[in-house]
């Protein structure tokens, strides 16, 4: 493995207004990187955040020392923060100052998995707002599934689709967020592989797909709609050329993203209609290679009247009073066996995306109902929405590595039934307690093996 930059990378580079080829072949001559998690702040965590440094632009990015062993701390396991790369974490702050967050939207994330911008989207959007995460790749959405369960918002669906499937939804999405496959150059310094596999034969391969991928999934945007484009890519021929093909064949026009001096980002304008672009480069900041433009769909374009569709009765079962916090606010839907639940104020947006998607999870799955009683579901376990009144077994950590390992809890307890597993007051998953024993319900595909 080399981690020597390909210096028809470095050739291009060389040529942009800034670009410091001494500063960027060193930084990736030294070892190591940057280790970053962004807190969930729906998840009330006891972390010590107090002695970290922040990042600078998202308010839940914190930079860590060095890189911790995330498999033995339960907090991880519990999504009370994602592992993120620094310089992704920019899109809550184009959020914030594009002010895309002011009132509920339907945000698309086309290419998600394995969820790091989704899970940021879902706690930066509007609360209200719905979420599709989508994911190309079959067992990629299976990791995005899981990555969104463990953030335990119910506003959301997973979906397993090409981008070309969007084109049944027009004019559907007020926010679409494309972090593209791209030729990876940003991560060279943690992906070494990832240089060996680099070519510009790639990079315009990449440049060619990226504008398939747009043209294809575009017309779901709404007239007036924001796109938000990214890579992890330092080619132009995939990022400013691209915001350049937009404004040209994708009626799309470009818009800035305020930004502090001091925080080492680049700004760029493509050549042919001035987008802005952010790019991040490593020896000038604490992060990895990343671009980011932002961009207002002037339209026209067409759209189905949502109007047409009606809710359908779909009206909650008593029996779930119980375990969710806000039972009015939800509407429940089966899948299989299964109950799942979606803020009722989502009811057509199922309806819409199930006809013309193909769905790997949609909101959060609660359980199955049998002979009147809830068996509940891991996923609920790691849900923010449920009821206060749950009972709960805390446990310290050695315990709660071996309820992750899905090994034997031998505890003491005063009571039967269903209870939350915890760890410093965050729900792991469930137990239930047994006159004689304590049954663990971690899923044996989530357990955790090597220790
Ligand atoms: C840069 S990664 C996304 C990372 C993700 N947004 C995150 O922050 O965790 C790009 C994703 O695009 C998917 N992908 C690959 N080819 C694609 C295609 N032709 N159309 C759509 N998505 C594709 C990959 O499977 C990958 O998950």
């Amino acid at each position: 493995m080399s981690n020597i930059i390909p210096p028809a990378l470095v050739r291009r580079l060389g040529n942009l207004a800034g670009f410091d080829t001494v500063a960027f072949e060193s930084v990736h001559e030294r070892e190591g990187g940057v280790t970053s998690i962004r807190i969930n702040p729906a998840k009330a965590s006891k972390l010590d955040l107090a002695s970290l440094d922040r990042v600078p632009w998202c308010d839940n990015g914190f930079y860590l020392p060095d890189r911790p062993i995330f498999t033995l701390d339960p907090l991880f396991h519990a999504g009370c923060y994602y592992v993120q790369e620094a310089s992704s974490m920019f899109i809550a702050h184009a959020i914030k100052t594009l002010a895309l967050d002011g009132q509920p939207v339907v945000a698309l994330d086309l290419c998600a998995a394995p969820g790091g911008k989704s899970t940021l989207l879902n706690t930066y959007l509007h609360p209200d707002s719905l979420l599709i995460a989508n994911e190309i790749l079959k067992a990629r959405a299976t990791v995005l599934a899981d990555n969104l369960v463990r953030w335990g918002q119910a506003n959301t669906i997973v979906t397993n689709n090409d981008p070309s499937a969007f084109r049944h939804l027009p004019g559907y999405v007020d926010i679409m967020l494309v972090d593209a496959p791209c030729s990876g150059s940003g991560m060279f310094r943690k992906d070494h592989d990832a240089i060996t596999e680099w070519s510009e034969a790639a990079v315009l391969l990449c440049s060619e797909r990226q504008r398939r991928i747009l043209a294809d999934s575009l017309p779901a945007l709404k007239e007036g709609g924001i796109l938000l484009y990214s890579t992890c890519s330092y080619s132009v021929e995939e990022n400013e050329e691209i915001a350049d093909w937009l404004c040209e064949n994708q009626g799309m026009e470009p818009l800035g993203i305020p930004i502090n001096e001091s925080w080492g980002i680049e700004q760029t304008l493509s050549d042919k209609h001035a987008c802005p672009g952010y790019r991040f480069y490593p020896h000038k900041l604490r992060g990895e290679g990343f671009f980011l433009a932002a961009f207002r769909k002037k339209g026209p374009q067409p759209s189905f009247d949502r109007r047409k569709l009606k809710t359908e009765k779909n009206s909650m079962p008593k029996e779930l009073e119980s375990w969710i916090r806000e039972f009015g606010a939800f509407t429940a839907f089966t899948v299989g066996s299964d109950l799942h639940i979606l803020p009722k104020s989502r009811e057509v947006d199922l309806r819409i995306v199930q006809d013309m998607l193909y769905l790997r999870n949609a909101g959060t799955r609660v359980g199955k109902l049998v002979r009147g009683e809830l068996i509940p579901a891991h996923d609920f376990a790691l849900s923010v929405e449920q009821s206060p009144g749950i009972p709960k077994l805390a446990l310290d950590r050695e315990q709660a590595l071996e309820y992750l390992r899905k090994g034997n809890l031998s505890l003491m307890h005063d009571r039967n039934g269903w209870a939350l597993a915890t760890y410093e007051d965050v729900p792991l998953g469930w137990v239930k307690i047994l006159p004689n024993r304590i049954n663990n319900y971690y899923p044996k595909e989530w357990r955790i093996a090597t220790l």
